[in-house]
């Protein structure tokens, strides 16, 4: 079996390889149309009337442009941009330092925001409802609150388990966004942009190659392309095509509709050892020896979105696609029977 290779993931690596590539302004932004005419109106609104936009929450599957757009929305505001997360922020004080520091409507960005500790959150409730901290002072009988109040700001937030945050904190984003996977179409052009900054002639059909293959994310066809690009520098005439990208990709492990060795093992393993399932998530996990959040949040979605499979209250099960992607003819037992009761 073929090991996935790691810096294929959607997932972040270490060092962010991704920012030669990352678009600046919302214009240069490609898809996600309807969250992006929206926030063009809101930020446009907000610089209008002089104030912070409202407070902003992206949630979506990792690679998609959450970090990319807080950042944009902070420069075309014409703001600051401040970044945190949510497991860093360890104590209030890390969070209060924060907030008391912050410019007259400066973009503040907590990534992995459903990772805050319950005490860190309590302390952004009232900043962001009435831009004030509530500092208790003392100790036992003679403790008091002292309530201090902040410059406007926009708290930005992102996560990839929208489920995992809590009501309360939820609730206090005037602007809930969730971001999509991107089409084919939408690909092509960012990949064919990337291959312009990387300096690189590419032909029509092999970004497309590129855009058919990235698993609807543009973190992954931003790497695709500088894989391939090493290929059409070492073995290839210079100019990106087709065939090269083609060779390149299946080199790499990446199947003709973009799975890559990891969706692979997971669909092999709900075939060829649960006859198609229902099988529990948990059981997933262990069998493949990945964390059960990586399966959720990066290996489902876009297996959900391409109709591979079906999550049911028992279970994951394989779609009739998937065990043709496989190969395989899908059975005709009582596994897939449960399919049509629900
Ligand atoms: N719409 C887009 N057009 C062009 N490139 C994009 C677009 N969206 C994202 N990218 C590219 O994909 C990379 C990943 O995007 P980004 O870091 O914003 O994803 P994310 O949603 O924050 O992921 P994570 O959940 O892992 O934090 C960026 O560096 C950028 O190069
Ligand atoms: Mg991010």
């Amino acid at each position: 079996m073929m090991t996935p290779d790691p810096t294929l993931r959607p997932d972040r690596l270490p060092e962010d390889t991704d920012r030669a590539l990352r678009p600046q302004a919302l214009e240069e932004f490609v898809g996600q149309a309807e969250a992006r005419a929206n926030l063009r109106v809101f930020i446009e609104s907000a610089r209008m009337r002089g104030e912070a936009m409202d407070h902003t929450l992206f949630h979506g599957p990792p690679g998609l442009g959450k970090t990319t757009l807080a950042q944009i929305m902070a420069r075309e505001l014409g703001v600051g941009f401040r970044m945190t997360s949510g497991p860093v922020l360890a104590k209030p004080g890390d969070l209060a330092a924060i907030l008391t520091n912050l410019e007259p409507r400066d973009v503040l960005f907590i990534d992995e925001i459903h990772r805050l500790s319950p005490v860190v959150e309590e302390v952004l409730y009232p900043a962001m409802e009435d831009f004030a901290l509530d500092l208790v002072i003392g100790e036992g009988p003679a403790a008091r609150t002292v309530r201090i109040d902040l410059q406007p700001f926009t708290l930005v937030g992102a996560t990839t388990r929208l489920g995992l945050l809590t009501t309360p904190l939820r609730d206090r984003f005037g602007i809930p966004t969730r971001l999509q996977f991107y089409t084919e179409e939408e690909l092509d052009l960012i990949v064919g942009r990337g291959a312009r900054l990387l300096g690189v002639q590419a032909e029509a059909e092999g970004t497309r190659e590129i855009a058919r293959r990235a698993r609807g994310t543009p973190r992954v066809a931003g790497r695709l392309l500088r894989r391939v690009v090493d290929f059409v520098l070492v073995e290839g005439d210079g100019r990106l095509t087709k065939e090269i990208a083609d060779r390149a990709l299946t080199r790499l492990g990446v199947d003709h509709i973009g799975l890559d060795g990891a969706d692979r093992r997971y669909l092999s393993l709900l075939a060829e050892n649960y006859g198609g399932g229902p099988v529990g998530v948990e059981t997933i996990a262990a069998a493949l020896s990945e964390a059960r959040d990586a399966i959720e949040e990066v290996i489902e979605p876009y297996l959900l979105q391409q109709g591979l499979i079906q999550r049911t209250p028992r279970g994951r099960m394989l779609a009739a696609k998937a065990w043709r992607h496989l190969g395989l003819e899908p059975p005709k037992g009582p596994g897939q029977a449960d399919l049509f009761e629900l």
